[in-house]
């Protein structure tokens, strides 16, 4: 009876003997064959835990190109728990950008939703593609950044031109060396703020001062919440602190903008009819209170969205305003053909206005060359929404990629003499090539080697006002005023650290009135 029982025993354990080996050795050979079909983009070697963290320096962009370089154009990198596939040239851009446009155009998780009192849906810059982003990027088009909307808020761009031009008159008049980095902040920051919800920013003290440190405070945090993301789940746990200091910003300033909208709303109930010029909150609410609309805006959406107008759209066009002044100090010859092109085309009776743009090349070459240079926004994040080859790998859903553009636009393969400040290469005109390379001067179209407002469906709404703005202030820069850089001949042109490329020391210099632009305003008005 006992040996029945063993030899029974005995079967049933080789019953599972056998089917776990089975089951394990189907395992394998699965795993091994996935191995063997994915293509994984090119690595360098990691190191445990903080993965490739040891080989990049202060400017994550430039070690990314330096990385690039040796790794290939897409290679896969490892910081801390996060993965991402690094995207460097323009022939692997155009595949994310052109070829593969749908299946990229959604953003990567960042930072962790718990701490933000916006829900994730209400985001414009986060949103996954689809009916959400789809409607507000109609929405930011068609009407928010639309060319008749911008043309009906020249004037408070002409006005917050004025206030700054009047500091720098100020400046020069008591020969004072002036921060034009904190200037330059205040004046995008007051335009926008303007457009948005008509609130003239250093015009209302409290609104002005807490709307600029709102923007201040949330951009601070970026850097520490790129870094949560390097602890890849462990970012729930908000170990720096960050998701507190968030939420409780984001409270102060959900407080304000509940004030303004109320405001809002009083005085289009008292007006009872069109108002004259909306802006753009006037607008979202009128969208909010259409029951027809296909996506039915929130208090919150319009909020979210709002928030990030503001946080997309002044850092970004001060920060390339400061390095073209800069780069144009530093190039007295450069300097000295826009004044010319300024003179000849504008004379000295006016002030360059935003309807002269289209005749000075010149100025246009030189606002080109300074976003090549220095794009804002130096790594764009993008998610991989299916599977997909590109350049050859395999990427999976889920993917986070980064484009960078920084490494685009200095890539030696596609411009001559990448880091050199070259206005020239941009003139239509030229028919001469520069060597091996095509002629760069047409910039309209599908050339992914210029790329500093991203590409494809998900490119930055914003870069027509950028443009305006950045052509206009250049201009009249050079048209007023002489610059002295204090303690030296040239500007430090040290990149600062972290993911965006702003100036590593800001730029302090002193204005000398050349063309009164108080005096001409006067006589043109
Ligand atoms: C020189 C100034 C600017 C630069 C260099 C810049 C650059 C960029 C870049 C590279 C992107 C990512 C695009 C992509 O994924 O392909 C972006 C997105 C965005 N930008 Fe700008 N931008 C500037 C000014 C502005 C302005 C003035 C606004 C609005 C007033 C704005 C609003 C936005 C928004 C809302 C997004 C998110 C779009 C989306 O996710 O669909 N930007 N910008």
């Amino acid at each position: 009876m006992a040996t029945i029982i063993e030899f029974k025993f005995g079967c049933f354990l080789f019953g599972i003997w056998f089917l776990s080996t089975l089951i394990v050795r189907s395992l394998i050979k699965k795993h091994a064959k996935s191995k063997a079909v994915l293509q994984h983009p090119p690595c360098p070697p990691a190191l445990p835990i903080i993965g490739h963290l040891h080989l990049l320096g202060f400017v994550f962009p430039k070690s990314f190109q330096t990385l690039a370089s040796r790794y290939g154009p897409l290679m896969r990198i490892h910081i801390g728990a996060s993965t991402s596939y690094l995207v460097s040239n323009a022939t692997v851009a155009k595949e994310v950008f052109k070829t593969h446009d749908v299946s990229f155009a959604s953003r990567p998780e960042f930072g962790s939703s718990e701490y933000s009192i916006y829900k994730d849906s209400s985001s414009f810059f986060k949103a996954d593609y689809g009916t959400y982003w789809r409607f507000m990027k109609k929405i930011c088009m068609m009407e928010l950044l639309s060319a008749p909307q911008l043309n009906r808020f020249a004037g408070i761009r002409k006005e917050e031109m004025m206030k700054f031009l009047e500091t720098l008159v100020r400046c020069s008049d008591e020969a004072e060396a002036c921060n034009l980095g904190a200037e330059i902040m205040t004046m995008t920051n007051n335009t926008i703020c303007r457009m948005a919800m008509s609130t003239r920013c250093s015009g209302n003290a409290n609104q002005s001062q807490m709307i600029r440190e709102f923007v201040k405070g949330l951009q601070q945090l970026v850097p520490m919440m790129s870094l949560g993301e390097m602890l890849g789940p462990l970012k729930r746990y908000d170990l720096f602190g960050t998701g507190r200091r968030l939420k409780a910003l984001l409270m102060q300033y959900d407080k304000l903008i509940e004030e303004i909208m109320m405001e809002h709303e009083k005085e289009r109930n008292a007006i009872d009819g069109e108002r004259e010029r909306k802006d753009m909150m006037d607008i979202l609410l009128d969208i909010s209170e259409d029951e027809s609309a296909e996506v039915k805006l929130t208090r919150n959406d319009i909020k979210a969205f709002l928030l990030e107008i503001f946080l997309g759209g002044t850092e970004t066009t001060s920060v390339v305003l400061q390095w073209a002044l800069a780069e144009l100090i530093n190039h007295p010859e450069v300097f000295k053909k826009l004044r010319e092109e300024i003179n000849t085309i504008v004379g000295s009776t006016r002030l360059v206005q935003e309807s002269d743009i289209p005749n000075l090349p010149y100025l246009q070459a030189v606002v080109k060359e300074s976003l090549r240079l220095h794009p804002t926004v130096p790594l764009i994040p993008r998610k991989c929404r299916e599977d997909c080859k590109i350049n050859g790998y395999d990427i999976l859903s889920n993917s986070r990629m980064i484009i960078n553009v920084y490494a685009i636009m200095r890539d030696p393969d596609s411009w001559e003499d990448p880091s050199k400040f070259v206005p020239e290469r941009f003139l239509v005109s030229s028919t001469e090539k520069h060597g091996d390379h095509e002629h760069q001067g047409d910039m309209k179209g599908q050339n992914f080697k210029y790329v500093p407002f991203g590409g494809g469906r998900r490119g930055c709404p914003g870069a027509a006002l950028a443009y305006t703005v950045l052509h206009v202030m250049i201009a009249v820069l050079v048209q007023c005023f002489d610059w002295k850089i204090k303690g030296g001949e040239k500007v430090d042109m040290e990149e600062g650290s972290g993911f965006t490329c702003g100036m590593a020391h800001p730029l302090v210099c002193c204005p000398i009135t050349r063309l009164n632009p108080l005096e001409v305003a006067v006589c043109s008005s």
